[in-house]
């Protein structure tokens, strides 16, 4: 605590601004032909800094079809210099989500909080989310 006696907060919070790339993804189509309940989008992508200058992590994860035109269901991993922060939660067809942090390794052990998915105006045939991660670290 301080001088005035208030507790000390016992969890911190940190916020971390990036730009996803989306270079490789495949989306695997099971039965029936089409956008269907039970397909899945696997990608392995770059994770640029917030000015989207410089490349400073990688991700991967997978998105599984729940319900077709409306929402998919998420899990991913981002690789950053000093850990991995785990995240599961929806992706809207045509709204943005947010996704609860499930977890974390290195300086995120121990993490919780959210990631806000953001759409990106990009070029014709590249494709680019906003992820900021609201992470709730314990002192
Ligand atoms: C074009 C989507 C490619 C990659 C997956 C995204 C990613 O890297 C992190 C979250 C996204 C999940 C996308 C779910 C499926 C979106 C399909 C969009 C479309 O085909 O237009």
């Amino acid at each position: 605590g301080d001088e005035n006696g208030a507790p000390a907060p016992d969890t911190k919070r940190v916020t971390i601004e990036l730009v996803e790339h989306v270079v490789n993804e495949s989306l695997t189509d099971h039965p029936p032909m089409g956008d269907s309940a039970g397909d899945v989008l696997t990608f392995a992508n770059q994770l640029f800094n917030k000015e989207n200058t410089t490349q400073v992590g990688t991700d991967q994860g997978y998105c599984l079809r729940v319900d077709v035109g409306k929402s998919f269901e998420c899990t991913w991993t981002a690789f950053l210099a000093d850990g991995q922060i785990t995240v599961n939660g929806p992706f809207f067809d045509t709204k943005e989500s947010t996704l609860s942090i499930t977890g974390g390794t290195g300086a995120y052990a121990e993490a919780d909080g959210y990631m806000e998915l953001g759409f990106r105006d990009t070029p014709m045939g590249t494709v680019e989310y906003d992820f900021v991660y609201q992470v709730i670290l314990p002192y």
